[in-house]
């Protein structure tokens, strides 16, 4: 088994996330659970109706842990109130918190989201909250009681990859919470390289949920995350600006 992350007193083994939106069918999600060995999912509060024969959690198996999200906040009080509504249906303690003034790349308002995560946290939530890629604002979630952070990677449903790479190369190295690369992921290429720097995870919906097989893209997220996080755990060879022979040549007579 590779290296467990811990989050809110749960054990994951498995480090991807994925979301419920955007499927042909809800009757995938299963299929797509067990085809990526995903532990955590990811559902919008506002898609859940516990009358409808279609309620979207019903099509979670119940060994997941929910992340219920605040999508459709647009200030820390709306998340807030969304967030004790997912708690009070019975979708547990675990929130994402998403809040977004920025209709056309639907970018997170940091200043909100750490004031939600300072009474989400006090409250005993697990807040993981979506954010810019900014050290301040990832050390003041830090501090007022973010279980980890998630940078986005590229703007929500872009699948435009790890354009904030250079960002969240330096919310992993300077800040000591799991970070967990959420939006823009496109590829499998791009989940193996958030593992390999060094990310704790990556939450991706549109890359799985748009494919021609979605199943067969769970496989390939699943497999490509372990891979990612296997090549951080080895260690990355040294990167050098000219050729090192592979084979060298010492012992030869001259
Ligand atoms: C489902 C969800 O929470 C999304 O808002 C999340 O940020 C994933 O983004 P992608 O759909 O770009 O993977």
């Amino acid at each position: 088994m590779q290296d467990p992350l811990m989050i809110g007193g749960v054990t994951l083994t498995s480090r991807l996330f994925i979301g419920t939106g955007k499927y042909s069918r809800n009757t995938l999600i299963p299929e797509v659970i067990a085809r990526s060995g995903s532990q955590v999912i990811t559902v919008a509060l506002r898609r859940v109706d516990p009358q409808s024969k279609e309620n979207i959690v019903s099509h979670i198996p119940s060994h997941m842990t929910l992340l219920p999200n605040t999508s459709g906040a647009r200030t820390a009080e709306e998340a807030v109130r969304i967030a004790r509504l997912a708690r009070s249906a019975g979708l547990g303690n675990w929130v994402k918190i998403e809040v977004i003034n920025d209709q056309k790349y639907l970018l997170p308002d940091n200043i909100e989201t750490i004031r939600a995560t300072e009474i989400l946290a006090a409250e005993g939530f697990v807040v993981l909250p979506y954010m810019s890629p900014d050290l301040s604002a990832a050390l003041r979630l830090k501090a007022a009681g973010a279980a980890a952070v998630m940078p986005l990677g590229a703007p929500i449903g872009s699948n435009r990859g790890l354009q904030t790479k250079e960002l969240i190369r330096i919310l992993i190295s300077e800040t000591d919470l799991p970070v967990i690369v959420d939006a823009g992921i496109g590829r499998p290429s791009e989940a193996a390289e958030a593992m390999e720097m060094g990310a704790a995870g990556v939450l991706l919906n549109t890359a799985i949920a748009t494919a021609k097989d979605p199943l067969l893209m769970a496989e390939a997220f699943c497999e490509a995350v372990s891979a990612g996080r296997k090549a951080y755990l080895a260690g990355l060879g040294p990167v050098e600006e000219t050729a090192a022979a592979s084979s060298p040549l010492t012992g030869f007579l001259a």
